[in-house]
């Protein structure tokens, strides 16, 4: 099912959505590479820092489930890009004030379902943006560089990444309990993790990504499309219309949301000493942002920051992230060196790549 809100963008535009299936996600491949520094001037701006080295980068961006993550991972020297060991840090965190009419979140967006969720089609959030010169600029950086990630700059929260997915089923699986909880969808991109605690009745569902665009563009048409008026856990709801704006919408539910973008230890930071009162998380849901270990400080440092002391976190992850060398195995050593959390895999998806679920909680509680 696709529907579109005010869509008046090129007649190609319109021909490639007539090619969209019902209900099908129709992300671009699954492959996604890093920024290929060095051979072209642009990619030596964006990779201003040093310790380059050559390595590929192989991720899934959301893709059906019959898609083979094995036949997508394959060594193509193509994706052999150069990667700028550069950190994430200079994007300050900020929240994204909710605007009052929601029906303009919804302006040229064509929206998609998947497992009863809303979202919108990032193809044509390309085709609006990429030619805009627009503040931060990701979303012609990521077709240009043919990448998901660009280290530092863009951090993949366009695409829907298929661990989403496998967090989203383990979390029906285990009829995990949202009322009255508090809960952060870390490093959230589309959002599907907080829309489905929002659904579930969760108490607050605050949305944390590093790019602001993505919020903008992504992850608040997202929860927007899908707080409606019966939006409940009974399925798809109705998608919202212009003509609904104000009376069909629960701003209840919207009430509910905060939105922020930002590196991960300025968003502790803004969290912690921001003005508004602050309680402590007590479910924080992450789904594929444990692929660079040079981010591995600043997201333990946040999540024993934010999380109530009885919390608990639900982290999905593929096994290894060609490339930037992130995974489960090494993201639990750290987690043991610290000493802080414990961890235990509460699910194992064994296709191919095999991904995990990891529960973590302090070792205190
Ligand atoms: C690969 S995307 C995954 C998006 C989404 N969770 C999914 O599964 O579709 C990784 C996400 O982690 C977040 N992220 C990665 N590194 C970060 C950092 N250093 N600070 C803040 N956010 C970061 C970005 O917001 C990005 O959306």
């Amino acid at each position: 099912m696709s529907f579109q809100f005010n869509f008046s963008i090129e007649e190609k535009a319109e021909n490639e959505l007539e090619t969209l299936g019902d209900t099908a996600l129709q992300l671009e491949s699954a492959q996604a590479s890093l920024n290929p520094g060095g051979s072209t001037k642009k990619s030596k701006e964006i990779s201003s820092e040093e310790n380059v080295h050559k390595e590929s980068l192989c991720a899934h961006e959301a893709t059906p489930k019959t898609a083979d993550p094995v036949a997508n991972c394959s060594p193509d020297k193509s994706q052999v890009q150069v990667l700028p060991k550069k950190r994430a840090g200079f994007i300050v965190a900020k929240e994204h004030n909710i605007p009052e009419d929601f029906s303009k979140v919804l302006e040229n967006k064509v929206m998609e379902a998947v497992q009863g969720l809303y979202y919108v089609n990032i193809s044509v959030v390309e085709m609006t943006l990429s030619n805009d010169s627009h503040e931060e600029d990701i979303v012609s950086k990521s077709i240009s560089s043919h990448s998901d990630l660009i280290t530092g700059i863009y951090e993949g929260g366009l695409k829907i990444w298929e661990c989403t997915f496998d967090l989203m089923d383990y979390l029906s699986e285990a009829e995990m309990q949202f009322i009255n909880k508090t809960v952060l969808d870390l490093g959230c991109g589309a959002g599907l993790l907080g829309i489905l605690a929002l659904k579930r009745k969760a108490k607050k569902v605050h949305f944390q990504d590093y790019n602001h665009t993505v919020i903008d563009e992504i992850t608040l048409p997202n929860v927007v499309a899908n707080c409606t008026d019966g939006g409940g856990d009974g399925g798809i709801s109705e998608p919202p219309s212009k003509k609904h704006k104000k009376a069909n919408f629960i701003p209840a539910l919207m009430s509910k949301c905060r939105f922020f973008s930002g590196e991960w230890a300025e968003f502790s930071q803004l969290m912690l000493n921001g003005n508004k009162p602050f309680s402590k998380y007590d479910l924080i849901l992450t789904s594929e942002t444990i692929y660079n270990p040079d981010y591995y400080s600043a997201l333990h440092d946040t999540i024993s920051e934010l999380l109530d002391k009885n919390g608990r976190v639900y982290l999905a992850s593929k096994a290894h992230y060609f490339g930037v060398g992130g995974g489960v195995h090494i993201f639990e050593k750290f987690i043991e060196e610290r000493n802080v959390f414990r961890t235990r895999t509460v699910k194992v998806i064994d296709e191919g790549l095999t991904r995990y679920i990891i529960e973590m909680a302090f070792k205190i509680s």
